[in-house]
């Protein structure tokens, strides 16, 4: 087991839930004709980054809808505020977020070589989850989780040696081999590229109003499996995550789950908006008597490593103390 569990103080920026894909377990998603259909404005995400360097985070996570711009009423959107491509605009939104004193980690779905590029000096770390290396009925519609597209991204991300964040979500039909199998796609890509700071173990969680409502969620055995299974396969330098809000974590720290994600003190979960994250003293109670310890977007091993760029050195250097965890 750990010495310690980590996390991170963050905000959650849901710039916009158009997506092209879609997936079945899905609430973020919206139609462009919805009424909560939405693309947010600069006007509206800086008072987010604002409240949420004041209440002490370190990270703001730019998560949205993967290539939104295929979905035609959007394209209007972006454009009405100067944007050709989403990627500009979250390039801006990182460069704002900078400026508030806020490492920038962005989720946006798969994305190829150029637009890594692009996005690579203005965050901290990114993220695409793997979902399965399976081809799961959860995904028909959802080009964008087709495994060998997402494995191309984490690649990529891996030449470029963007800190990464992924993961396995468990429960969406998915077999106990294709979880090993994932997690070994997982290792292999580290082992090119070492470029993995964390895997996370997400396990479903049915949504009323989708068409997997009356899936059931993973049983805890299932959970405590995925992640011994983890543990084993994953080299011992890549943090295993959990999301409390999503479920206990206590048992799966004592399997060898390290991490607990990034929680908000004031954003919700816009993947999971019927769960609440726990604040640090429940968390403390939580993990009842591991020792806890804030973490940045950025692994500590990657700050030693040097795998940021010059944007982020002086904001870097002000959060971090000298082992590469939150500075208090
Ligand atoms: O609050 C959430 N944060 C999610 N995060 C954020 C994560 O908790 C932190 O941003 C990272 O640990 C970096 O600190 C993700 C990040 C990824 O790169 C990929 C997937 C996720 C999924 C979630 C999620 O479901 N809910
Ligand atoms: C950001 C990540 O959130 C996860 N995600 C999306 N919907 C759900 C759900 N119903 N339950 C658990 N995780 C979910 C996916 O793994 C996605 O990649
Ligand atoms: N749409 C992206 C994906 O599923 C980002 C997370 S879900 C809102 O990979
Ligand atoms: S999980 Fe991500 S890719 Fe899938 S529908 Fe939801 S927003 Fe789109």
């Amino acid at each position: 087991m750990n010495e310690f569990v980590t996390f991170c103080r963050n905000v959650f920026v849901p710039v916009t839930n158009i997506c092209r894909n879609n997936c079945k377990y899905c609430t973020f998603r919206c139609d462009p004709d919805d009424p909560d259909a939405k693309l947010m404005k600069i006007d509206e995400i800086l008072p987010i980054l604002e409240n949420g360097k004041k209440a002490g985070c370190t990270e703001v996570l730019f998560t949205f809808g993967e290539y939104a711009e295929q979905v035609p009423k959007y394209k209007e959107w972006l454009e009405e505020l100067g944007y050709s491509n989403t990627v500009d605009y979250i390039c801006e939104l990182c460069k704002i977020a900078i400026n508030t004193g806020l490492l920038p980690h962005t989720n946006a779905g798969i994305l190829n070589y150029t637009e890594l590029e692009k996005l690579k000096p203005l965050n901290a770390s990114m993220g695409l989850m793997l979902e399965t290396t399976a081809n799961v009925a959860a995904h028909e519609g959802s080009p964008g989780k087709i495994p060998s597209t997402r494995i191309k991204t984490i690649r990529y991300a891996g030449e470029l040696h963007i800190p990464f964040t992924t993961g396995i979500l468990i429960g969406i039909g998915e077999t106990l081999d294709d979880r090993i199998n994932s997690l070994l796609t997982i290792a292999e890509l580290h082992e090119e590229y070492g470029h993995i700071q964390e895997v996370i173990i997400q396990n479903f969680t049915p949504k009323p109003d989708t068409p997997m409502a009356d899936m059931p969620s993973p049983t805890e055995e299932e959970m405590i499996q995925a992640v011994l299974i983890a543990r084993e396969i994953l080299p011992d330098d890549i943090a295993i995550q959990v999301a409390p809000n999503l479920i206990d974590p206590y048992i799966l720290i004592q399997c060898g789950a390290s991490d607990l994600g990034g929680i908000s003190p004031t954003t919700i979960d816009w993947i999971n908006p019927e769960t609440e994250w726990p604040s640090v003293s429940e968390l403390k109670e939580m993990v009842n008597g591991t020792e806890l310890k804030e973490r940045l977007p950025l692994y500590p091993q990657y700050i030693k490593k040097g795998w940021y760029s010059d944007n982020l050195k002086e904001l870097i250097h002000n959060l971090a103390d000298d082992d590469g965890y939150r500075k208090i």
